[in-house]
């Protein structure tokens, strides 16, 4: 069953027409990944959905109802939670205080303690501020955010960027464990390989635009696509 269904938007910065009748769509429990090189408009299509960006014009509906319109904070509080690319931890607020606010923004929240469960290297960094946090526990803090809310649909704008190997290993098994729980993902990611690892469609964007969409294995097995969009060489792919 469908639960996100994004259909023909077109979003604006100003005058600045960025995104071209974009069409996508997410069963229930699927993981999709949003593939494309920077610029190519997956953030805006994410920003969309949770209504930072509104379209100007088509329809978004999550589990057949109308949500282009509606504010950030009721889109979130209906069930969809956005780790943004830039993280957006507050930075004099600490790691508690940081989980305690994304908990009450939401309509049916989990305990805060079943995120230390989830992620034990916050569960020592409770009391440290944000701005003291290294790059990967302030990811892992935003992710952590989002999954307090207990999201039906959790949207993931690029989290791998900028995290050493070892960091993304981790990010990998929490979003695996996340998707063990039937939780929607729409992923973006230029880091194919992680997108690869964890999702079963995919739709490549460039320009503003979807030009491409398919399984993971379809996508993988192009070497056209994965070089003219996503700047990858077939020898890494
Ligand atoms: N606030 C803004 N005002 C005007 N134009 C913007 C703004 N934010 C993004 N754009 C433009 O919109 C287009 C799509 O950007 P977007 O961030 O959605 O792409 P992306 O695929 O997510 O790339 P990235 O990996 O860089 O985030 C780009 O041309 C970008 O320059």
């Amino acid at each position: 069953m469908t639960i996100l269904d994004v259909d023909d938007i077109d979003t604006y910065y100003g005058n600045s027409h960025v995104l071209h009748e974009v069409s996508l769509s997410i069963d229930e429990g699927e993981v999709v990944t949003l593939l494309g090189r920077n610029g190519a408009g997956k953030t805006t299509t994410m920003r969309s959905v949770v209504g930072a960006s509104p379209p100007r014009s088509g329809s978004i509906t999550f589990r057949g109802e109308e949500i282009a319109g509606k504010s950030p904070d009721e889109i979130n509080a209906l069930g969809i939670s956005l780790v943004p690319e830039d993280r957006r931890v507050f930075p004099t607020l600490t790691v508690r205080e940081n989980l305690r606010l994304a908990r009450n923004l939401a309509s049916d929240p989990r305990p805060v303690e079943e995120m230390y469960e989830l992620f034990p290297a916050l569960d020592s960094l409770r009391g440290n501020r944000g701005r003291n946090l290294s790059g990967g526990e302030q990811q892992m803090v935003s992710v952590a955010r989002a999954l307090v809310q207990a999201p039906d649909v959790l949207l993931l704008d690029e989290p791998t960027e900028g995290l050493a190997p070892v960091i993304v290993d981790d990010l990998r098994e929490i979003v695996q464990t996340v998707v063990d729980e039937n939780v929607t993902v729409l992923l973006t990611e230029q880091n194919v390989d992680f997108a690869f690892d964890l999702a079963e469609r995919g739709y490549i964007m460039d320009t503003g635009q979807i030009v491409f969409d398919g399984t993971v294995e379809e996508i993988r097995d192009r070497d056209d696509l994965l070089e003219t969009y996503l700047s990858v060489g077939s020898a890494d792919a």
